[in-house]
């Protein structure tokens, strides 16, 4: 494939010398670095000198500290690397540094739900109940290095749950509540959360979505758990006749007067646990340092994003996805937070446009699939809706189509800085992204992040250069994950990120870097399932189909869609004199979709006699997903017990592929 060059946006002057990029770039020459000719040079310097590099991200953005670092990194070795030694500090002070020492009736989060009225809260209300509801954590006996976990809504609970768990020292994980509950058992039944914060219902499409029986469930299986506290999406359905289960209202209404705290604690002191895919077994669970993601967050959100006090920023998100944890990291900048709670296709696809025209949101986020479907339903919102405060527009979850670069800056804005944005739940941020300095080209990433030594390897660890190769990081940087949880020996961070390239963090992408120092990512190198953005498990499906009688083996790839985003397809081998009937393919979607999500629902079912495994007894998923793409993978066929069963399938896609009567995508 060629590399597409066009040049869709130049930078204009206030970008290249007086957004916050050019700023601090400005700002370094001062300190006596450079010069710096170009964005280019920037990177080089910041990946070839990482303790002054993130020494002077702590300095320029303001770092809030009891106590500051005696060293920045104290080895370039990975894994081991240790980032701000010596730092007392904490994570929530950092976010809340602007509703703490700013003007306190400052709008700071509009949240807009589907299932209630909005609500608009001011730094003042923010904090007094980030405090109110720490006092109600404390009583429960919440201390440093405790969890407390959410199943809810992207509303303001969730942000303040995280901002009081976090200035604890807790830990704070989240989970959207449309996962089923094995899906969130086999998430937060790891970490034994000590409070679990539920939402009793919500409304989605215009249906509502009772949660209680589900949320009775969840307290039961999860281990550990000392108290629940229960929000009134809507009231209508009321909470648990259980002591277990305490009112929201009930818990801040006993502590008015509460004060803030923040804890101090080291810069490696963990702050969020995310989920990766559980390829093998139950979802890896990825342990977030407070240095790191502040660090990082800054850079990101300050200098990539141009984002800051008086902006608006909205990421369309659920809270079961990393950039939840990203857009409440806006806090960070003084930006105000718009937090949107409902499906983007409510009463229309519009509805998310006209927000960000009501709200003169200056800095919008989705998905990749999210701009597909606008420009599949030839939407103009350009045309249709003020856009004028629109400054900045970021995508990710898939790679963005050429296609949809030209729509955005066709039909939405032609003087916007369009970030295609990629790294991931690993590192709660971006390995590549955009910046305000370079011009946007169509179909490719703008740049490396700064600080990220980002290249692609060939498979026996070369530079691949400017040919496409597995994205790798060569040296640390501060949101690599400080560690697995119940992972005492590191055996399986290792195993994750460092078995490929020993001492090299291999991400599982497969990438090409181009000439002028962009990238285009071609997907995931392994055979993770990727729907709509949100990473997927192979073992959360089976998980549900091969507990189903009729079923005797099953596997699940993801394969190419031609709107670029993926779609989940399953294999099953029947049970002896059993047949794949549609009751049956409906039993099984339904299953799926009621314990796991909506998203894990495979788009296509095949019967096979057989499914593929190696010598050793696993699973191949990898080669069914390449042959899905059109390769074959001659090193994976020599390593199957059985190659042949590759064959039926190749067969069986082929008839299905003349089958125009197949479902339509979930
Ligand atoms: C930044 C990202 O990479 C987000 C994602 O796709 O999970």
């Amino acid at each position: 494939m060629s590399m597409q060059e066009e040049i869709l946006w130049q930078p204009g002057p206030r970008e290249l010398t007086q957004s916050a990029m050019a700023r601090y770039r400005d700002w370094l020459v001062q300190e006596g670095h450079g010069p710096f000719h170009d964005y280019q040079d920037l990177h080089n310097w910041s990946v070839s000198h990482p303790s002054a590099f993130w020494g002077s991200i702590w300095r320029y953005t303001g770092v809030r500290a009891s106590r500051d670092p005696d060293q920045v990194l104290d080895s370039t070795t990975m894994p081991g690397a240790r980032w701000f030694a010596g730092a007392r500090l904490n994570f929530a002070e950092n976010l809340l540094r602007h509703a703490i020492h700013g003007n306190p009736s400052e709008e700071v989060v509009l949240e807009t739900s589907e299932s209630r009225e909005d609500r608009r809260l001011d730094r003042a209300t923010l904090l007094a109940r980030v405090a109110s509801l720490q006092a109600w954590l404390q009583e429960q006996g919440v201390t440093p290095g405790d969890r407390v976990a959410g199943v809810v809504g992207n509303t303001h609970e969730a942000l303040v749950g995280m901002l009081a768990t976090t200035g604890l020292g807790a830990i704070w994980s989240s989970a959207s509540p449309d996962f089923g509950v094995s899906a969130i058992v086999d998430r937060f039944g790891q970490i034994e959360p000590k409070v679990l914060l539920l939402t009793n219902g919500y409304r989605y499409n215009g249906k509502v979505f009772d949660r209680t029986d589900q949320n009775r469930e969840l307290s039961r299986q999860i281990p550990g758990i000392q108290r629940v506290l229960s929000l009134s999406m809507l009231p209508e359905l009321g909470h648990p006749d259980d002591s277990l289960f305490v009112p929201w209202e009930t818990a801040l209404s006993a502590y008015p007067k509460a004060t803030p705290i923040f804890e101090q604690l080291p810069a490696d002191h963990p702050v969020y646990i995310l989920y990766s895919s559980g390829t093998t077994g139950v979802p890896k669970c990825i342990v977030h340092g407070a240095g790191g993601m502040l660090l990082n967050h800054s850079k990101e959100l300050l200098l990539h994003a141009d984002l800051g006090a008086g902006d608006t920023f909205f990421y369309f998100t659920t809270t079961g996805w990393m950039m939840w944890n990203w857009l409440a990291s806006g806090l960070l900048t003084g930006a105000r937070l718009v937090l949107f709670d409902g499906s983007p296709a409510h009463p229309d696809l519009d509805c998310l446009w006209s927000l960000i025209s009501r709200e003169r949101v200056t800095h919008f986020g989705t998905s990749a699939k999210y701009l597909g479907n606008c420009r599949k339903a030839d939407l103009e919102p350009g045309n249709t809706h003020d856009l004028s405060a629109l400054r900045a527009l970021f995508s990710t979850g898939s790679p963005l189509l050429p296609e949809d670069f030209d729509w955005v800056y066709h039909s939405v804005k032609a003087d916007l800085m369009l970030s295609s944005i990629s790294g991931g739940t690993d590192i709660c941020g971006c390995f590549v992204g955009g910046t305000p300095l370079l011009p946007v080209r169509r179909g490719e990433i703008q740049c490396r992040m700064l600080g990220v030594d980002a290249r692609a390897y060939t498979p026996d660890g070369r530079d691949a250069g400017h040919d496409r190769g597995e994205l790798v990081c060569v040296t640390p940087f501060p949101a690599m994950p400080v560690r697995f949880w119940n992972d005492p020996d590191g055996a399986r961070y290792r195993k994750s990120y460092f078995a490929t390239y020993p001492g090299i963090w291999a991400h599982g992408d497969f990438i090409q870097f181009t000439p002028h120092g962009g990238a285009v990512i071609y997907g995931r190198s392994d055979a993770t399932l990727n729907p709509g953005g949100v990473r997927i498990g192979t073992a959360e499906i089976y998980r549900q189909v091969e507990t189903i009688a009729e079923v005797a083996d099953s596997l699940v790839v993801g394969a190419p869609h031609e709107d670029g985003d993926v779609e989940v397809v399953l294999f099953v081998v029947m049970a002896p004199d059993q047949t794949l009937t549609p009751e049956l393919e409906k039993r099984i979607r339904s299953r799926i979709r009621a314990n796991a999500s909506p998203r894990h629902v495979p788009a296509r079912i095949h019967a096979v006699s057989q499914i593929p495994y190696t010598r050793s007894g696993k699973k191949v998923e990898l080669a069914v997903a390449r042959m899905l793409q059109g390769e074959t993978d001659a090193e994976n066929l020599g390593a199957l017990a059985n190659p042949e069963s590759l064959q039926e399938i190749a067969r069986c896609l082929a008839l299905a592929g003349q089958d125009k009567s197949r479902p339509a995508r979930p």
